[in-house]
């Protein structure tokens, strides 16, 4: 099922898992996302990679559909985000803790499936599932106070595919873990995209691009590059995305100074003189980087 081409992910109703435009986002009276269009296609890993505070929890709480936007809209699996149908369909891993930690992890699971409104087998094969696909039998009586930071984000997950969601929000899952433990988690997340559940996960660890289908890098509330990476290291003639991030940073940079400097510039007495020329010469290549969705 897992594919990197959005063409070929295309499920029969021909809908991408996440579609995004014009996305703008205010908090706190500022605006955080800044016009973000981008598609998420199904059965993908795709990753949002940027640093602290670009905006990418926001981003995965507009498509949770916490987050209410000041304009644009997000489409989730043909719906307008946080449409009711969707709530059985799209699970959500937080960055803060969402389990007890004074309940074991099976305590915990049989917690959120009832509450889910399982019941009887239903929820007994729902809690089996989880804890099989996530790889939690060896601690499944153990209370979730006393477990590592990996195995505690293990719950979490477990937790949010209770519902075997069709897309899966996860905000920094592998943020504090060490090495072994996050590569133990990505592959439980390849399991997930090779039976066919999208993953949508946010980072700001530059090396989980490796493991992606797709990437959304995000800078300052606002969309750098949607691509996957062979395009991105194509497009920038970098080898690794660390650095293409950083490429691709210097020229939004060198834009927006040059658009600064002609805004402050006075203007031109008159169409065709110098001032205008300087616009018209800016190079393809420094534009393609905003806010477009490079095919594979
Ligand atoms: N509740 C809030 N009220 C006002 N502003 C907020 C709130 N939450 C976040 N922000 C601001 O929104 C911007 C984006 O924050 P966001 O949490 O989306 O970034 P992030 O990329 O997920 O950061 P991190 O990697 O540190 O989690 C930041 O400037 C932040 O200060």
């Amino acid at each position: 099922m897992r594919q990197s081409d959005p063409g070929a992910t295309a499920p029969p109703d021909g809908l991408p898992a996440v579609a995004a435009y014009g996305l703008t986002v205010a908090r706190g009276g500022n605006e955080v996302l800044r016009g973000l269009s981008f598609v998420v296609p199904r059965g993908c890993i795709v990753g949002v990679l940027g640093p602290s505070g670009c905006g990418k929890t926001t981003l995965l709480r507009s498509v949770v559909g916490v987050q209410q936007p000041t304009s644009g809209h997000v489409q989730v699996l043909g719906h307008p985000a946080g449409a009711t149908p969707l709530r059985t369909r799209v699970g959500y891993v937080t960055q803060a803790p969402s389990v007890y930690a004074d309940l074991t992890v099976l305590e915990n699971l049989r917690y959120f499936a009832a509450a889910l409104g399982m019941r009887g087998w239903r929820r007994e094969d729902a809690v089996v599932r989880v804890v099989k696909e996530v790889d939690l039998a060896s601690y499944a009586d153990k209370l979730v106070a006393r477990l590592s930071g990996g195995q505690y984000s293990r719950v979490s997950l477990a937790v949010a595919l209770l519902n075997r969601p069709d897309l899966l929000v996860m905000d920094e899952p592998t943020v504090g873990l060490d090495p072994m433990v996050r590569r133990e988690l990505w592959a439980v997340f390849g399991r997930l995209a090779d039976e066919g559940t999208t993953l949508l996960v946010s980072s700001h660890v530059m090396d989980e691009a490796d493991r992606c289908d797709r990437l959304l890098l995000m800078r300052s509330g606002r969309l750098l590059a949607s691509a996957d990476r062979d395009t991105l290291l194509g497009h920038t003639g970098c080898v690794d995305v660390e650095e293409a991030f950083m490429r691709l940073v210097e020229t939004a940079t060198a834009a927006e100074a040059r658009a600064a400097q002609r805004r402050a510039a006075p203007p031109d007495p008159l169409p065709g003189l110098p001032g205008l020329v300087d616009q018209a010469a800016a190079p393809a290549a420094e534009r393609s980087f905003f806010a477009v969705d490079v095919p594979s």
